[in-house]
């Protein structure tokens, strides 16, 4: 089953010279799926992602998840659609410091009124998952970006979204944070069955994908599956991207 449709999609930012951000877009994303997009600065990745994600309206086209298409909604059920079928991570975590680690990852469901016994199974089993139960009753400034990301996620995930939609989750970490936040996404993908969204420019992060699809000048330029070996299929994504116009920026960004 297809989580994600999405067909035909255009977007024209207006202005004294529009921007033609995506032409003609077609990606699907089946239940389970782990994808990247990648391409270069400005090929149209958020634009993308914001479609996806219901943050921006597409000039033309359609996407629907999970059957649904949120465009057509109205803006209670919008709202509503958004919180208990989008996952969101980003760069930045977005908790909030006032808040346990704990507290940040129950918020979602305390605005859906799910009672206490079933919020505290859905939560340990979430920090299990993702290692982070021996710091629920930390505050998020004292735990390290790594542990900040993978609380995110736990927020993200904790009302069993369809898709989790993440943008750079890596994009503030060092590599050994953002390794484990992979193998963090990995784990949630493989025993959890949460199909996931991956927009980065990292082709380390990237590597943990299943399927990678390549943007440039907002068209679909390529896409790439993994194998049985990651290593390959990180130096598959290098090889990749100098064809497709990584160029030195954005290879200069590379962690090996
Ligand atoms: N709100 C906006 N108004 C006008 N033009 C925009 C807007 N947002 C993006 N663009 C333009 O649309 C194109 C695609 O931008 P987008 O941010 O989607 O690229 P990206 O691949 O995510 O880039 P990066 O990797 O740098 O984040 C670019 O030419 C950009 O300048």
């Amino acid at each position: 089953m297809n989580i994600l449709e999405a067909r035909n999609l255009n977007k024209v930012y207006p202005g004294k010279v529009s921007t033609q951000a995506l032409t003609d877009i077609h990606l699907t994303i089946a239940q389970g799926e782990f994808v990247g997009i990648m391409g270069p600065s400005g090929s149209g990745k958020t634009t993308l992602l914001n479609m996806v994600s219901t943050i921006d309206t597409p000039s033309s086209g359609t996407v629907k998840i999970g059957g649904q298409d949120p465009y057509t909604m109205s803006k209670n059920d919008l709202a509503k659609f958004r919180r208990r079928e989008l996952g969101f991570v980003f760069q930045d975590f977005n908790l909030l410091d006032t808040l346990t680690v704990a507290e940040n990852i129950v918020l979602p469901l305390t605005l859906d009124g799910v009672k206490l016994k079933e919020m505290d199974e859905r939560l340990h089993r979430i920090a299990d998952r993702l290692g982070i139960t021996q710091i629920l009753k930390s505050r998020t400034y004292e735990i390290s970006g790594g542990q900040r990301q993978r609380t995110a996620i736990a927020r993200a995930v904790i009302t069993n979204p369809s898709i989790l939609l993440a943008d750079e989750p890596t994009g503030a970490l060092d590599s050994n944070s953002s390794r484990i936040v992979m193998e963090s996404l990995e784990s949630l993908n493989e025993y959890e069955r949460t199909t996931i969204m991956l927009v980065t420019h990292d082709p380390q992060a990237a590597s943990y994908c299943h399927r990678i699809v390549f943007i440039k000048d907002g068209k679909l330029a390529a896409e790439i599956h993994r194998g049985e070996s990651r290593q390959a299929f990180f130096q598959k994504i290098i090889d990749t991207l100098s064809f497709w116009g990584g160029n030195a920026h954005e290879l200069s960004s590379i962690r090996v």
